[in-house]
């Protein structure tokens, strides 16, 4: 697919739709950081840089009311957050967007950099050797193979099919390393367990 260059118009996505299980529940983008959630600080980072903005979420959308944001349900059930990145995708291409980044929502240190750095799409972040799959920039014409992928699985395909890895290698997604500040934090460190809220809360005092 052909490579999206900057100047694309671009469409946010903050992924909130998983069951935050190690975290005993509840929803990680809405946790406190100082005076901002956790989904405002990411907000706040992808505002300048989106045409639009939306969150991937199930359940009641009017926990999330205040923000007034586009809430979008997963259509496919039992995939994971390839899901919410279709959902995203057909919200994007409705909004007349080339591109829709997602950013994982317990993901609070971002950097204000992201957006245009992920450009061209398709792309993906890497810290400390690390990738992360769904801190990604995707072309928006690429929901027709997402698609496929998921309407494709088997039991035998499962694990294959539903991995957001697997969408980016079919995509060749260009990894894009983002440098880890001698004093921390990793700017894609994400809040899985109540342990590592407490350490986003101590970096977000700094
Ligand atoms: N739309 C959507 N997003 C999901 C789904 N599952 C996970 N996510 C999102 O994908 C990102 C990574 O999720 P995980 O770390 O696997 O799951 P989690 O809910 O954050 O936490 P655990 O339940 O403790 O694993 C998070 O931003 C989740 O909100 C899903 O089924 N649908």
């Amino acid at each position: 697919m052909r490579a999206l260059m900057a100047g694309a118009r671009v469409a946010g996505l903050v992924m909130a739709g998983g069951m935050a299980r190690r975290m005993g529940g509840g929803d990680k983008p809405l946790l406190r950081l100082g005076d901002m959630t956790c989904l405002d600080r990411i907000l706040t980072r992808l505002r300048p840089c989106c045409a639009a903005l939306a969150i991937s979420a199930n359940g009641d959308p009017a926990r999330f009311a205040a923000h007034g944001l586009p809430v979008l349900a997963d259509r496919v059930a039992g995939v994971g957050p390839l899901a919410g990145v279709l959902a995203g995708l057909e919200w994007a291409a409705g909004q007349g967007c080339d591109v829709l980044v997602t950013v994982p929502g317990d993901t609070p240190f971002i950097p204000a950099g992201l957006v245009p750095r992920l450009l061209p799409a398709p792309s993906f972040a890497i810290s400390g050797g690390q990738r992360h799959s769904l801190v990604a920039a995707w072309p928006v014409g690429c929901r027709t193979l997402l698609a496929r992928q998921l309407g494709s699985i088997t039991p035998d395909t499962r694990r294959e099919m539903t991995r957001v890895r697997t969408l980016a290698d079919a995509l060749a997604a260009r990894g894009v390393d983002f440098a880890v500040p001698p004093d921390g934090p990793d700017p894609f460190m994400n809040i899985n367990t109540p342990a590592d809220y407490a350490l986003a809360r101590r970096h977000a005092r700094g």
